[in-house]
């Protein structure tokens, strides 16, 4: 479970106060994957962030009780100058999981063929999006943040085995996902949730967000 407690988080732009949330308060479930639509540049990233705990909010509390993931394509824990091998031996080690499996996972997800074996910061921008998705996915996670869907890459194999998998998790665990359009929540989600005037409305169905969240466009 990750809970909101009247928590509130805005930016000084140098010139007025961007304002993402405003004591705002709601709960994501075990069970119940959320999809939060939000238009461009009103706080989904900042969002996802403060869920993962990269992120402060500058009042109230983030409770969390379940093991949470990194958001989706977050490469922060990555250092370049090392393998993808050596990065996911490094990674299973933090998470005290079998650094044989994880390894073997990510290479088995990534099929990047020898760049495994090559620095992170020889990748190219797809590499990296299949990298850090299969680091995302060795570790298994209640919740799991997605920041605007899957990752962008253009192999179509890759994309169909990485959502294989996702789907798998699922079944277990549950996922956040933060999108500017419905339609990449359709596919994952049970609830849905509407960002708006630093409030998240949460509804049952992402029928009725759309209805709140068209309007609100
Ligand atoms: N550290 C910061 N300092 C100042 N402003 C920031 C900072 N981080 C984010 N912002 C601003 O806060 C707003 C929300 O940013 P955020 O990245 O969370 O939005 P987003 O909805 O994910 O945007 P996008 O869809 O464009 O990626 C933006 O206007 C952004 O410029």
């Amino acid at each position: 479970m990750i809970e909101f407690r009247n928590v509130s988080k805005s930016f000084w732009t140098g010139t007025q106060r961007k304002v993402i949330l405003d004591r705002a308060s709601f709960t994501v479930r075990l069970g119940q994957s959320i999809g939060i639509l939000a238009p461009n540049g009103s706080g989904k990233t900042t969002i996802i962030n403060m869920m993962a705990g990269l992120e402060k909010p500058d009042e109230g509390q983030i409770l969390r009780s379940s093991r949470v993931s990194f958001p989706l394509g977050f490469m922060g824990g990555v250092v370049n100058r090392h393998t993808g091998t050596e990065n996911a031996r490094y990674i299973a080690r933090l998470y005290q999981l079998e650094a044989d499996e994880v390894e073997a996972f990510c290479r088995w997800l990534c099929d990047i063929g020898e760049y495994f074996d090559m620095p992170v910061g020889t990748y190219s921008q797809g590499m990296r999006a299949r990298f850090s998705f299969a680091l995302m996915l060795a570790i298994e996670f209640d919740i799991y943040l997605i920041d605007e869907g899957m990752p962008s890459t253009t192999d179509v194999r890759f994309n169909r085995r990485a959502g294989q998998v996702l789907r798998e998790r699922l079944e277990r665990g549950t996922v956040v996902i933060v999108s500017h359009q419905a339609k990449t929540l359709e596919r994952y989600c049970s609830q849905a949730a509407v960002l708006r005037d630093g409030q998240l409305f949460l509804f049952d169905t992402l029928e009725e967000a759309k209805v709140l969240y068209d309007y609100a466009d």
